[in-house]
C-alpha cells in the first residue's frame, strides 16, 4: 500500500477525494489536513458532508492537520484540493522534500516541467517527472486539467486523427465546481451566469497542451486554436460543452470513430470501461441522467451533426477533479514511477 494524504479534505474537492480514496486497493488514506480553522479535530467532526455518496466512516477519526510540509512527511503521495493561492508554494515545497503531488489546483497546470495529464489522452506525458527528477527534485508535481478543459479533450480524443484547425466551445457549468460557498442560490436560481474567471483562457490553452507531443524534454502544443465561451446554470452537478468544430470527415465516419475508441488503460482501478461513451439518444446527454456513467468517469457524447457539432457532458468534481487526480496517480504507480 502507499501512503497517501488529501490537503484541503473538507472541501467540495477533497470530500471527493475521500470518498474515492477511503477504500481504496492501492492507497492508504493516512492524513487529512486543512486550514488551522478545522486542524487539531477528528475529521468526522470537522467535515460536513454534502455529497451523494455514503460518508466513509473509517476516516471519521483520522485528526485533521495543519497543510504543512511536516504534516505530510510520512506520505508517499498527497492530493492537492487546494485554493490556488495556497497551492501555489506548498506543492513545490512537498514535492522538493521528496514527496509525490498530484493536484487539482490550476497553479502548476501550465509549468513546462509539470504534466498535465489525462490517462486516456496523454499517458506519455508523465516522462516529465523524469524533467523534474533530474534537476534534483525528490518528488513530483503531477496536474490534471480544470473540469471543463478534460470534458473537451476527452471528447476530442477519439477524432484527434482527422484533420482540424478550430474548437470552439460554449459550457454550461454546474455550481459545485466553483466550490461550497462559491455561487449563492440568489445569484444561480432561475439565472444562468456567462462569466467564470479565467475558465475561457484555462480551455484554451490546457487543450492544447494536453493534445501536444512530449518529444522527451518538453511538450509542443497542439497545433489548433480553441475558443471557449463559459457559463455557471443551476445544475448541481455536471458541465456540458457544446462544441463545434471544422472537421470534414462526414457524421457516420465520425460517430464511428467514437464507436470504436479504445481506451489504452488497463487493470486501474478507477478506470471506467468507456472514457467516452457514444449516446445515441437524441435528447442527450444531461447532467442529472449521465454524470454518473462509470462511477463519474465516463464523458458522454451526443448530437453528432453535421457541421461537425456535438454536444459533450462529464462529472465535474468527479471526472473533472477528484477522480481525474485519482486515476493519475494509479498511472503514475503503473508506470513505476513510485
Ligand atoms: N480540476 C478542476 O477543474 C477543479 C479544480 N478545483 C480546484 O480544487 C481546489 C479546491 O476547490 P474546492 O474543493 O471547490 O474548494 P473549497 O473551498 O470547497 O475547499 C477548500 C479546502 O482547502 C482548505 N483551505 C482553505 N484555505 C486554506 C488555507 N489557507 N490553508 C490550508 N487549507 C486551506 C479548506 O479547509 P477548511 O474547511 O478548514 O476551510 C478546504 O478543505 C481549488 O484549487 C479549485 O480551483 C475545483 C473544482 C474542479
Ligand atoms: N472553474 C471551475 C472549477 C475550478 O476550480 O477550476 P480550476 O481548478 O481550473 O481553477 C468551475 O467553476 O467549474
Amino acid at each position: 500500500m502507499i501512503n497517501v494524504g488529501v490537503l484541503g479534505a473538507t472541501g467540495a474537492v477533497g470530500q471527493r477525494f475521500v470518498q474515492l480514496l477511503a477504500d481504496h486497493p492501492w492507497f492508504n488514506l493516512q492524513t487529512l489536513t486543512a486550514s488551522e480553522r478545522s486542524a487539531g479535530k477528528p475529521y468526522g467532526k470537522v467535515v460536513n458532508w454534502r455529497l451523494d455518496a455514503p460518508y466513509p466512516d473509517n476516516v471519521s477519526d483520522l485528526v485533521v492537520t495543519p497543510t504543512t510540509v511536516e504534516s505530510v512527511k510520512d506520505c508517499d503521495l498527497v492530493f492537492s484540493a487546494l485554493p490556488a493561492d495556497v497551492a501555489t508554494s506548498l506543492e513545490t515545497e512537498i514535492a522538493d522534500a521528496g514527496i509525490g503531488v498530484c493536484s487539482n489546483a490550476r497553479s502548476h497546470r501550465m509549468d513546462p516541467e509539470v504534466p498535465l495529464v489525462i490517462p486516456e489522452v496523454n499517458p506519455d506525458h508523465l516522462g516529465l517527472i523524469d524533467v523534474q527528477r533530474d534537476r534534483g527534485r525528490g518528488g513530483f508535481i503531477v496536474t490534471n486539467p480544470n473540469c471543463s478543459t478534460i470534458v473537451l479533450a476527452l471528447a476530442l480524443a477519439p477524432i484527434r486523427s482527422f484533420e482540424f484547425h478550430d474548437v470552439r466551445a460554449a459550457t454550461m457549468q454546474a455550481i459545485s465546481g466553483a466550490g461550497f460557498a462559491g455561487v449563492s442560490a440568489m445569484d444561480i436560481y432561475d439565472n444562468v451566469i456567462p462569466y467564470i474567471g479565467s475558465e475561457e483562457e484555462k480551455m484554451e490553452t490546457e487543450t492544447l497542451k494536453i493534445m501536444g507531443k512530449f518529444n522527451g524534454s518538453e511538450v509542443i502544443p497542439a497545433p489548433f486554436r480553441v475558443s471557449a465561451s463559459c457559463h455557471r446554470v443551476p445544475v448541481i452537478d455536471g458541465h456540458t460543452i457544446a462544441v463545434w468544430i471544422d472537421v470534414k470527415e462526414p457524421v457516420d465516419e465520425v460517430k464511428k470513430a467514437y464507436a470504436n475508441f479504445k481506451s489504452p488503460l488497463s487493470n486501474l482501478p478507477l478506470q471506467p470501461a468507456k472514457a467516452v461513451e457514444l449516446l445515441d439518444q437524441s435528447d442527450r446527454p444531461q447532467p442529472r441522467l449521465d454524470r454518473n456513467r462509470g462511477r463519474g468517469m465516463t464523458v458522454s457524447v451526443g448530437r453528432i451533426r453535421e457541421g461537425l457539432r456535438f454536444v459533450a457532458l462529464g462529472h465535474n468534481t468527479i471526472r473533472g477533479a477528484a477522480g481525474a487526480s485519482v486515476l493519475n496517480a494509479e498511472l503514475i504507480c503503473s508506470k513505476k514511477y513510485l
